[in-house]
């Protein structure tokens, strides 16, 4: 049995996939609100396979083989602790996308502080749960340390519909994760500020630069970066509106009402970021402008020319 925990919009999505594709699933989920009996989920438009157990007693945990964490980036640590015991030795995935505003810590380094017994992944790269859940097309990156593992979750995770490609590199999988978020909420503040799609495509690829120099830094292997964890999955969150963090960059940049209650992984990643950037000495500006965009510290005219009046540069 595949278990998820975490019945939001991501982890619904993916029990949907393993289970339309024959897997045993469980799902569980910290506030049922009725999906064990409507077997529908407020944020899909698609009804839950038979073969989802959807639950909110954690023992079920017990018999997994393995567990995917849907839950959001802040929140991964206190869940992983809330559930230590039933998770000690287990292979763990995460399948979310984010820096620890604590640690300064991405998810795999979380799930090997708080259960070291277990075995650490991660899953990402571009993806939208509604696609998943309609069984569109979708390629992800599973990234283990451990090959054996890796491998074994890689066949145990791949569907029909899913396809998973495999690297040991957890950093790089995940920084690119989490970076593409940040970026994603510079280029919506372009174009809602109107700044036009060439001020993306330039937010887009030096944004791409300041991922590369920090996950270069942390110890990223560079190509991890260019594939589906890094790139794939910045290109498809800043240019689509189904993007919950390039919809906050669109409501910052337009002056319109944020959605404070959506998961928006980049604005708290930015602050992290800009915080590790600090730390290094490693120059990231799109970055630390979207950090003080987010906490509204700035106006979008005092960002935009803060970026344009930086010294001339070397490519
Ligand atoms: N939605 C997508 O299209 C998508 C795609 C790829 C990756 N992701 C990643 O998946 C992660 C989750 O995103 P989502 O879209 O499912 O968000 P969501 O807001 O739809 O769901 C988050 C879920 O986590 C649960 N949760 C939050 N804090 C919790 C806690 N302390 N204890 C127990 N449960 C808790 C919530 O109850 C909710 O069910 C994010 O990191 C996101 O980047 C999402
Ligand atoms: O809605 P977002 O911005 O969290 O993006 C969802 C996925 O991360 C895209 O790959």
């Amino acid at each position: 049995m595949i278990a998820v925990v975490g019945a939001g919009a991501f982890g619904t999505a993916l029990a949907i996939s393993l289970a339309r594709d024959g897997r045993a699933v469980t799902l569980l989920a910290r506030d049922l609100r009725g999906m064990d009996q409507t077997r529908r989920s407020p944020k899909l438009d698609v009804a839950i396979p038979a073969n989802v157990l959807i639950t909110d007693d954690a023992t079920q945990l017990q018999s997994a083989e393995c567990v995917l964490m849907a839950v959001p980036a802040q929140s991964l640590r206190r869940v992983l602790e809330t559930h230590h015991d039933q998770l000690a030795n287990k292979r763990i995935v995460a399948c979310c996308k984010g820096i620890d505003l604590e640690t300064l810590t991405g998810p795999v380094a979380s799930i090997s502080a708080t259960l070291p017994d277990a075995t650490a992944a991660i899953l990402t790269g571009p993806s939208f749960a509604d696609d998943i859940a309609a069984g569109l097309p979708t390629a992800l990156t599973l990234a283990c340390a451990d090959d054996t593992a890796g491998r074994a979750l890689q066949q145990t995770l791949s569907t029909a519909n899913l396809r998973l490609y495999r690297t040991t590199d957890t950093i790089g999988a995940e920084l690119g994760g989490a970076l593409k978020n940040v970026i994603a909420i510079a280029c919506g503040v372009a174009i809602g500020a109107g700044l036009g799609d060439s001020a993306r495509a330039a937010l887009m690829t030096r944004g791409f630069a300041e991922m590369q120099r920090l996950a270069g830094a942390l110890g990223a292997d560079p190509q991890t970066l260019t594939g589906l964890s890094g790139l794939g999955d910045l290109a498809l969150t800043c240019t689509s509106t189904l993007s919950r963090n390039y919809r906050r960059g669109l409501a910052l940049g337009a002056g319109d009402q944020i959605d404070a209650a959506a998961t928006v992984e980049g604005a708290a990643t930015s602050v992290a970021v800009t915080d590790l950037g600090q730390a290094r000495g490693i120059d990231l500006p799109v970055c630390t402008i979207v950090a003080s965009l987010c906490a509204q510290k700035i106006s979008v005219e005092t960002a935009l020319q803060t970026l344009l009046s930086r010294p001339l540069k070397e490519e």
